[in-house]
């Protein structure tokens, strides 16, 4: 992590000093042999490019070798017979599962099917098992088991020694998927779409061979994505898979709602919004087209008629059907009242956070919590209020911000530099609490868990360049390093650097980063409100039950606006 994201000017002098302390695995994997130093150092540096590798860089891109010619040889042979390997260990870390454990989680999640699940599921498994190339999307509203059909077929394809790679627009989608990765991450797709070339993926490397060997392909939150990445996805996959086919003659499944957010195109209009959807690609005709429909977590609420009438509710949110909500205003919506108030912010923090003092540091308590809001000019703001009434004293970690490129002229407008606070990037003077919840804003480690939007609790401040934090979902620990954030260079005009924890507060949140998650006490601050497509559907289909969800609204009458692009429905 430090070597991808941080502030490490030397590298090989980092290497030699802290190699002996990353040599624990394999030394207690060696028994009774004892391995020489430079076979560890070796096995280091093996693991390292390994890892360099899942992000799309290796060892020699940051000046370390190894020690001898064939130290790479040495370091495969030895990991190969400890992992009892005759593969490459991208494959390998493929096949890892038990195929016995996988069928019987195949089989009890197969009973449990409802009848359009199942469909899907057997669609797809006869797809793979008789080698058939499928293109399918699933439509997949929220609740609807869409996670839970995933993991069904890629049991399925476990079950047989099949190999299902699974992939996410986002990286919190991608942590909920068995083996899941990003999109970006797992075809080295680039951050800026081009649906003229291939990603860069040489046909005799590791991943095509992991790609000619995989039986399926998922790929959840799809709609998030660029229509050119789907192309690009198209040309990639013809070539490791020696096929003129579409998608290399794969069977390719994609997932998700376009109900929910869609690919961000800056300051773009609603025709250019809509032009780069995944609808609007010429391959989405290829695509066969399953609809989840039942919402699974309010069926699993029994009869609950209020929770039936909230699930009917939420479906006229997403798909715009306003007719009787507002007569001769097409764009406004006028909520329950059951789920909306007046009164003030202060009101809202303590209903979403009742009793926080006595939860510090309670993974399970934040991960059930959190307030959202539309646009970023509310960000900090809730935040800093909830902090305020947090117990404990408040530790401060101050940014170095500079600009990207040496210009002497650019050079001295630190102070300028540290007073913006821009969208993506944690704030100059970053205010925390041991305890309290904050919000992870890059893809560290996807394979960790640690992706942009991951929640952790806070627990403890190391020192000035390390934090040790709680994986809210996973309850797992990890160590945060400051690491530096490139800013876009919007507002200044040009490109510069901010030396920070990755990190911003997370009592509350943008509406987009709560996406794919669930949660079970929603607050959701609607001072200002919603601007893009189904924003409003994403932050009120956080829960199940209206009693779960308390909106305040500045209008008395509840009425607000719902952004809805009609043209993705059809
Ligand atoms: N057929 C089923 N039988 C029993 N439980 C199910 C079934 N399908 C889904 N579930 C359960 O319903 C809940 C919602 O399912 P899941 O998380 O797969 O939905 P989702 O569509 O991915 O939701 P979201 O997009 O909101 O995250 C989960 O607890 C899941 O285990």
């Amino acid at each position: 992590m430090l070597l991808l994201f941080g502030p490490v000017n030397d590298p090989v002098q980092f290497f030699q000093r802290h190699w002996d302390k990353m040599c624990d695995d394999f030394l207690y994997h060696s028994g009774s042999l004892i391995l020489p130093p430079i076979v560890l150092q070796c096995l280091v540096l093996f693991d390292l490019d390994r890892i360099l590798h899942e992000s799309d860089k290796n060892i020699r891109l940051f000046g370390l070798y190894y020690p001898t010619p064939d130290g790479e040889t040495v370091a495969d042979d030895i990991n190969r017979h400890y992992e009892n390997r005759t593969v490459s260990s991208i494959v390998n870390d493929k096949l890892t599962y038990d195929p016995i454990e996988m069928r019987t989680r195949f089989e009890s999640n197969f009973r449990r099917l409802r009848p359009r699940q199942r469909a899907l599921v057997q669609r797809v498994v006869r797809a793979v098992e008789e080698k058939q190339p499928l293109c399918a999307f699933v439509d997949a509203p929220a609740g609807t088991g869409k996670v839970f059909c995933i993991e069904t077929i890629l049991a399925g394809i476990g079950s047989r020694n099949g190999i299902g790679l699974a992939v996410a627009s986002s990286g919190i989608a991608a942590t909920l998927l068995t083996g899941g990765r990003t999109f970006h991450s797992r075809f080295r797709a680039p951050l800026k779409p081009d649906n003229t070339r291939p990603f860069n993926i040489p046909k005799q490397g590791d991943l095509a061979e992991l790609i000619r060997r995989a039986d399926l392909i998922v790929w959840d939150e799809a709609p998030m994505s660029n229509k050119f990445h789907l192309k690009a996805l198209d040309i990639t996959l013809r070539d490791p898979c020696n096929s003129n086919l579409p998608f290399g003659g794969k069977v390719l499944l994609l997932f998700g709602d376009f109900r929910q957010v869609l690919p961000v195109v800056k300051h773009g209009s609603r025709a250019q919004q809509i032009d780069v959807s995944i609808k609007m690609s010429p391959l989405w005709k290829l695509f066969e087209v399953h609809c989840l429909t039942e919402n699974m977590r309010i069926l699993s609420l029994g009869d609950d008629p209020m929770a039936q009438m909230y699930d009917v509710f939420l479906m006229r949110i997403g798909n715009g059907d306003h007719i009787h909500f507002v007569p001769n205003e097409p764009a406004a919506v006028k909520l329950p009242h059951e789920i909306c108030t007046d009164k003030p912010i202060r009101d809202l923090i303590s209903w979403t956070f009742e009793d926080v003092c006595e939860h510090v540091g309670d993974a399970d308590y934040f991960y059930a919590r959190l307030i959202l809001y539309a646009t970023n000019d509310d960000a900090g703001c809730v935040n800093d209020m909830v902090l305020n009434d947090f117990p404990g004293e408040v530790r401060e970690s101050y940014s170095v911000d500079y600009p990207a490129s040496d210009d002497h002229e650019l050079a001295i407008q630190h102070e300028l530099l540290n007073s913006l606070n821009e969208f993506g990037l944690p704030p100059h003077k970053l205010q925390l609490k041991i305890g309290a919840p904050v919000m992870l804003l890059r893809n560290l480690s996807p394979k960790q868990g640690l992706c942009n939007g991951t929640r952790l609790i806070l627990k403890k401040i190391v020192d000035d360049d390390l934090l040790e934090v709680t994986i809210m979902r996973t309850s797992k620990t990890t160590l945060i390093p400051k690491i530096d954030l490139t800013s876009d260079g919007e507002t200044t005009g040009f490109k510069w650097n901010r030396r920070q924890f990755p990190i911003r507060l997370a009592f509350a949140a943008t509406i987009n980063k709560s996406q794919g998650q669930t949660i079970s006490r929603v607050g959701v601050w609607l001072r200002k409100p919603v601007f893009a497509h189904d924003q409003l559907y994403v932050a009120l289909s956080r829960v199940g039950h209206p009693n779960n969800i308390r909106v305040v609204l500045p209008d008395k009458k509840f009425i607000t606006k719902n952004v809805v692009y009609y043209e993705l429905l059809q």
